[in-house]
C-alpha cells in the first residue's frame, strides 16, 4: 500500500465527548487496512491513538434505499470490524454536512442507513430501530434477553439489546460501586454472546436522566459511548426506569436521546475536529 503524498496519508483525528476516532477519505484514493495496521495506528503509545478507526468509502449500494453521502467502515482498536458507532457516525456526518453545506446527511454503515442533520445539541442520528430478539445480538442460544440469567461481581438480571451493536446493560441500585473494567473485560467474551458484547452500567437518576460508564467491545473503557447511550436509554424504558427521552451522562459529556414512536432511536450530541495529520502507511514506513 503506498502513501497518497510523500508526506503519508492524511486523516482528521475526531471526537464525540471524547471517545475518539482517526478519520481516513478513502473516497477518492482507496484505502484497505489489515487489523494488523488498524492497532498499530490505534496504539496510544507508538500510534496515533483511537478507540475506534473509521474509513470513509464511496457508498456501496446506491440503490439500497437510496444513494447515501458515503460508506461509513468501523474498526475497533483491536482491529475488529463492527456494524455501528453513534460517536463516529456524528462526526462523519459533520464533515457531510460541512462538505456539501446540506441540512442533511445520509450514511450507510453495516447496521444499515443513518439518516443525520443538526439539532439544538449539535448533530443528530437516527440510529435506527433496536433489535431485542436474542438473534439480533447476536446470542449464543434462545433466551430472555430483558433479563438475562447472568451474574458477575455482584451484580446480575442485564438486559442485552442491539443498536446494530450487541450491548449488555446492568442498571446498578443507588450508590454501588463497581469494577467496570473487571466485570467488563470478564463479560466481553462471554461465551452466550460468539460475537462478543460491549458492557454498560447504569444509574436510573431520573426518569429522563441517566449516567452510564461501559466497557467497549474491542476498546476497552472509554469516556462515551453513543450506541449504549442509545441502549441505556431503550433499556430502561423497557425495565420502566425510564420514559422515552433522557440525558445521558458519561465521563466524556452527555448526549440527548430519544425513542421515537416510531421505533427509532434518535441520538443528539456534539462531533468535534481535535486535529488534522498525516501518516506514513504502514505505519513507521515510507517518506
Ligand atoms: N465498540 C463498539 C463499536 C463502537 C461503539 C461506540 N464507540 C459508539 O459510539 O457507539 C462495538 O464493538 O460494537
Amino acid at each position: 500500500m503506498t502513501n497518497a503524498s510523500p508526506h503519508g496519508r492524511p486523516f482528521i483525528k475526531m471526537h464525540g465527548l471524547g471517545n475518539d476516532f482517526i478519520v481516513f477519505d478513502a473516497r477518492e484514493i482507496p484505502l484497505a487496512l489489515t487489523d494488523d495496521v488498524v492497532c498499530a495506528l490505534a496504539d496510544r503509545q507508538t500510534g496515533i491513538g483511537c478507540d475506534q478507526l473509521i474509513v470513509l468509502h464511496p457508498d456501496k449500494k446506491p440503490d439500497a434505499g437510496g444513494p447515501a453521502d458515503l460508506f461509513m467502515e468501523i474498526r475497533n482498536a483491536d482491529g475488529s470490524t463492527v456494524a455501528a458507532c453513534g460517536n463516529a457516525t456524528r462526526c462523519v456526518a459533520r464533515l457531510i454536512l460541512e462538505e456539501t453545506g446540506r441540512d442533511r446527511a445520509l450514511i450507510r454503515t453495516r447496521a444499515g442507513l443513518l439518516a443525520a442533520d443538526r439539532d439544538a445539541f449539535g448533530i443528530r442520528v437516527d440510529m435506527g430501530r433496536p433489535g431485542f430478539h436474542w438473534q439480533d445480538l447476536p446470542l449464543s442460544h434462545e433466551m430472555d434477553t430483558l433479563m438475562l440469567d447472568l451474574h458477575e461481581g455482584g451484580l446480575s438480571q442485564p438486559t442485552a439489546l442491539s443498536m446494530g451493536n450487541p450491548h449488555l446493560l446492568f442498571f446498578l441500585e443507588g450508590g454501588l460501586d463497581v469494577d467496570v473494567r473487571a466485570i467488563g473485560s470478564t463479560l466481553e467474551h462471554h461465551p452466550w454472546f460468539p460475537e462478543a458484547v460491549n458492557v454498560s452500567f447504569v444509574r436510573v437518576l431520573a426518569p429522563d436522566h441517566l449516567s452510564v460508564a461501559t466497557w467497549e467491545r474491542g476498546a476497552g473503557l472509554t469516556r462515551a459511548c453513543g450506541t449504549a447511550a442509545c441502549a441505556s436509554l431503550v433499556g430502561a424504558h423497557r425495565r420502566g426506569y425510564a420514559g422515552r427521552a433522557a440525558q445521558i451522562d458519561m465521563s466524556g459529556g452527555a448526549l440527548h436521546i430519544l425513542w421515537d414512536d416510531a421505533d427509532h432511536v434518535l441520538m443528539s450530541g456534539d462531533a468535534e475536529i481535535a486535529f488534522h495529520g498525516r501518516v506514513a502507511l504502514p505505519l513507521g514506513h515510507g517518506a
